[in-house]
């Protein structure tokens, strides 16, 4: 991961090509300004120095213009051109030349040809010529001569490039001193601790703790501060990834709990589109829709892709259970629905589902088995309606019953039905000859008369003491109901001999309505069945009347 920047890339090259090239450029400009300087300053300096050495002459060179001492003049002019800065010599009295030396000539150039009018050559003596007016040494306002010093303008060039030569050597050394002493601290002090901090990052294991450590002589600085800031970061994204495990960890947790959940709940939990697709169902679903139990209704997987649809198990209820989709897609709600399936076995299972709208056009659904709990109702319903003596319906059993055929009724003009009221003939002396255990028995014994004397379609119940009654649908034939009503009476009529031995005796008169079409009112179907009984009651009982719906007519069984 830790790359070695390129050589190109150095930050310490750049830094170095950087001073270089300033520090070059400042040299540069410094010797150039230095040289113009240099120049003036020396020439000025060696004017001053010519003066200073024509003054300590002066005297001797007024004795000699004075006397017109031309060998006195000559030692001056040797002498002063003993010094280097010195090129050529000439003294002049108000006779002529005494002395013109050169500093290339080893002898004196002229003789005393002429007086100071005759010397105007001094006219074209090089610029920076001394000229030097003398008096006489005993009157000073007398001029008696002067001396002429040129310059050697070649020495004062060589010493002015030797000065300036000298500087600039300076100035480069000085540069080179600097690109050291910047190199060095630039390698040193910064990228070498900089690249050592790098080597340590990666190296870093940050997840043991590991902490970058503040390079020796750097905790002040900003290299000290940087390490302190690259540590808080990396303390802040240790705890952010600890975090963020711990979050992973409770994740995965919750994940493998819910999947323990998912896989082992007795509830069947799938998802399915909008076009019932099963895109994930748990196993107590695919028990529910018996997807593995090798007789599933359709196959399980669909004909054209690899998901299996929830409505190829639906059978007749698939239609139902699309349109209870679309509505819970387009609400947006839990929709729920009872539905009545088959097991492998065809045992007829119930189910209540329900439908959550997820995202994505998704729906998750949850299938619970409530075939107990439908079976735990039917039976408590049955005992509820029915008589817990003889097994038959009870008077809620039958009021349910006659409501259920007179709304059919009501629906179909072609319906019709039957209702028989039997009540038993001196059932009370069995009671009080025998106990009620008898009388019990001899219900029971009546009941299984009447159970064997109907068919499955009809219906008899006991409403309460020794009364009985039966719904015959669909039959009203007078004939068939009087034969029916006659065994009924000869069948009951006959001794009933108790396990306990003994023999009890009880007749049965009947009452029937015949339900045909008019008043389909409860109360008065039973009211003419009760007034039939009441009639044979009236007539010495173990007898029938039917009641046709004519007041007027009664037929005598
Ligand atoms: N053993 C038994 N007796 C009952 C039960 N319910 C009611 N009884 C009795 O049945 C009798 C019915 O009375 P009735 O119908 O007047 O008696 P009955 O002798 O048949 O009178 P008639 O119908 O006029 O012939 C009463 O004595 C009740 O106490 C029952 O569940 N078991």
């Amino acid at each position: 991961m830790d790359k070695t920047p390129s050589f190109h890339a150095s930050l310490v090259l750049r830094s170095v090509i950087l001073v270089v090239v300033l520090s070059g450029l400042a040299g540069t400009l410094l010797i150039a300004g230095i040289t113009r300087y240099i120049e003036p300053t020396v020439q000025e300096s060696l004017s001053k120095r010519l003066g200073e050495l024509v003054k300590t002459v002066e005297n001797t060179a007024r004795i000699a213009c004075y006397l017109g001492d031309t060998s006195l003049a000559t030692e001056v002019a040797k002498g002063l051109l003993m010094s280097r800065d010195v090129e050529r010599v000439v003294i002049i009295n108000e006779h002529g030349v005494l002395a013109d030396f050169e500093r290339s000539a080893t002898t004196a150039t002229h003789a005393a040809t002429g007086g100071i009018a005759q010397s105007s050559a001094a006219q074209a003596y090089p610029p920076g010529t001394l000229i030097r007016e003398l008096s006489s040494p005993f009157q000073t306002d007398s001029r008696v001569g002067k001396i002429i010093v040129v310059r050697n303008q070649a020495s004062i060039d060589a010493q002015v490039g030797e000065a300036v030569d000298y500087i600039r050597l300076l100035i480069i050394l000085q540069t080179a001193a600097i690109i050291l002493i910047v190199t060095t601290i630039s390698v040193g002090y910064i990228a070498h601790p900089i690249r050592q901090t790098a080597t340590r990052l990666n190296a870093l294991s940050v997840m043991d703790g590991e902490k970058l450590k503040v390079p020796g002589g750097h905790k002040a600085d900003e290299i000290g501060r940087l390490v302190g800031n690259v540590n808080a970061l990396i303390d802040k994204q240790v705890s952010g990834l600890m975090t963020e495990r711990e979050l992973r960890l409770e994740r995965e947790i919750e994940e493998k709990r819910f999947r323990a959940i998912f896989e082992n709940a007795e509830t069947g939990i799938f998802v399915i589109n909008r076009n019932g697709l099963l895109l994930s169902f748990n196993p107590a679903f695919s028990r529910a829709m018996c997807l593995n139990c090798g007789q599933a209704k359709e196959p399980v997987e669909s004909v054209a892709g690899t998901q299996p649809s929830l409505l190829d198990q639906l059978g007749t209820q698939a239609a139902e259970v699309r349109t209870l989709i679309a509505s819970c897609l387009q609400d947006r709600q839990s929709k729920s629905i009872e539905l009545a399936l088959c097991d492998c076995g065809e045992n007829p299972r119930w189910f209540n589902m329900i439908l959550n709208p997820v995202e994505d056009d998704l729906i998750q659904g949850v299938i619970n088995d409530i075939t107990e709990s439908r079976l735990r109702e039917a039976h408590a319903n049955k005992l509820a309606l029915t008589d817990p003596l003889t097994g038959l319906g009870n008077r809620l059993g039958f009021e349910h019953q006659i409501d259920q055929l007179i709304s059919e009724c009501r629906l179909d003009a072609e319906r019709n039905f039957t209702l028989m009221f039997i009540d038993l003939d001196r059932f009370k002396e069995v009671n009080d000859s025998f106990g009620h255990d008898v009388g019990d028995a001899v219900l029971v014994h009546v009941a299984r008369h009447i159970e064997h004397s109907i068919r499955k379609s009809d219906y008899a119940a006991r409403l309460g003491g020794d009364e009985f009654v039966i719904l015959f649908p669909f039959v009203t034939d007078k004939a068939v109901i009087t034969r029916l009503a006659r065994s009924l009476i000869s069948n009951i009529s006959k001794p009933v001999v108790t396990a306990a031995g003994v023999r009890a005796v009880v007749g049965a008169s009947i009452g029937i309505a015949l339900v045909e079409h008019g008043d389909l009112r409860r109360e008065d179907i039973i009211k003419r069945a009760d007034t039939a009984l009441y009639a044979v009651k009236q007539s010495g009982r173990n007898d029938f009347r039917i009641h046709d719906g004519n007041d007027a007519v009664q037929i005598d069984g």
